[in-house]
């Protein structure tokens, strides 16, 4: 089925550096998708593809089921030519400003010659100015700013700049709108509140847009499936759920939120780590569980405990970040191996204390076989 946007094969490369390698994306009418992944990853040669700021190498893309670069589907060959022969295939390049695409990017800010309502304008060329001017009305009214229009930016905060960014990426009513970063610049109060409008903004008018973010907590709170880059493909593409409690990697795992690595082995008991027994049932020897910071329970040891070496271990607790809200602990296993675990505002043992440390009850951890997670099933004895 056809999305709002499609990539399928596509390539980019700078040179010797491939930046976006063999990719196929859909992202379907109305969804929020996040872009996450380190630097250099190639999010934004990804989205200046499909903004048209690039050419791909290689593949099609599609705004709104329309091929605007790469290779049309393949026109059949005729009847007359030779069996074998490779099908013959259309270049095709729709420039930017004709590809229904907002952009919110850092680079592409208001200019700052132009009033606000001016601004707008600018992506209604050819439209007649009645329309214009009551469009512009219409965004500003939905950004919650109606009383700008003849503002110039620098007469705006950043919050409202960056509001005023969507409301003319949204003027066009464009099929996607592509943002790259673009709470970034905002103190981490604003940029909150920033979020939450622009999201609540894009499902009112039931507008698909692809974010980049670096932030785990936007992409986890913006999206509604997570594509995770690495060296210039998706490695995972799914629900913030998925991502989060599913990852498919060790890559993944330990780049959305924090994870630390136990190996394990299979006993009579089942199958265990340092932290005591995993609820997963698996034949899988040699696997390392994958442990969370939220999903370590630290109690202090007492008479419940001891014998309780299938439930935990016997830790130190080295390391403690206070975190406002949360106290991130660091413990130090008998093995030398540490692992963290977040303990509410209220708890806080000082460096030294011994801690017996355990896996949540109820935690089903992923298990990772060299750099990939297995499929297991929660063990339901
Ligand atoms: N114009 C360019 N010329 C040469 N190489 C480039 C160019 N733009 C990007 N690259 C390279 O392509 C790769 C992907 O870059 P890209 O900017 O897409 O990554 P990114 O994931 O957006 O990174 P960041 O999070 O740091 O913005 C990198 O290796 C980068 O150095």
């Amino acid at each position: 089925m056809t999305g709002a946007l499609d990539l399928t094969g596509v390539s980019k490369s700078y040179g010797d550096t491939p930046a976006v390698r063999a990719l196929d994306l859909s992202v379907a009418q109305g969804e929020i998708l996040a872009l996450i992944g380190p630097s250099g990853c190639g999010k934004s040669t990804l989205l200046r593809l499909v903004a048209g700021l690039e050419r791909p190498d290689q593949g099609t893309l599609r705004v709104g089921g329309e091929v605007v670069a790469g290779t049309a589907s393949a026109v059949p060959n005729s009847p007359n030519s030779s069996v074998g022969h490779a099908p013959v295939t259309r270049a095709q390049w729709v420039p930017p400003e004709k590809r229904r695409v907002g952009l919110v990017f850092q680079e592409h800010a208001l200019f700052p010659h132009l009033s606000v309502g001016d601004n707008i304008r600018f992506g209604l060329d050819g439209v007649r100015r009645t329309e214009q001017d009551a469009r512009v009305r219409e965004v500003l009214d939905l950004v919650h700013l109606p009383h700008v229009a003849d503002r110039y930016p620098h007469e705006l905060s950043g919050g409202e700049q960056q509001r005023i960014a969507l409301a003319r990426a949204l003027a066009p009513r464009p099929a996607v709108v592509l943002m790259d970063e673009p709470f970034s610049s905002l103190d981490e109060s604003l940029r909150a509140r920033v979020r939450t409008d622009t999201v609540d903004i894009l499902r009112a008018t039931g507008t698909t847009a692809v974010l980049v973010t670096h932030d785990q907590t936007e992409a986890l709170t913006v999206g509604d499936r997570i594509g995770v880059m690495r060296d210039g493909v998706i490695e995972q593409l799914g629900t913030p759920v998925q991502v989060f409690e599913r990852p498919v990697s060790r890559f993944v795992a330990s780049f959305m939120g924090d994870a630390d690595f136990l190996p394990s082995s299979v006993d009579e008991h089942g199958l265990a780590c340092e932290l005591g027994l995993v609820t997963v049932q698996t034949d899988v020897a040699d696997a390392e569980v994958v442990v969370r910071p939220h999903e370590v329970s630290l109690t202090l040891p007492g008479p419940e405990t001891d014998g309780a070496e299938h439930h935990g271990a016997l830790a130190v607790v080295d390391r403690v970040e206070y975190h406002g809200a949360f106290i991130l602990h660091t413990v130090l296993l008998p093995s030398g191996r540490t692992v963290r675990s977040w303990q509410p505002h209220s708890i806080r043992y000082p460096v030294g204390t011994k801690v017996f440390a355990s896996i949540h009850p109820g935690m089903v951890p992923s298990l990772l076989v060299g750099e990939r997670t297995v499929t297991h099933a929660p063990n339901t004895h």
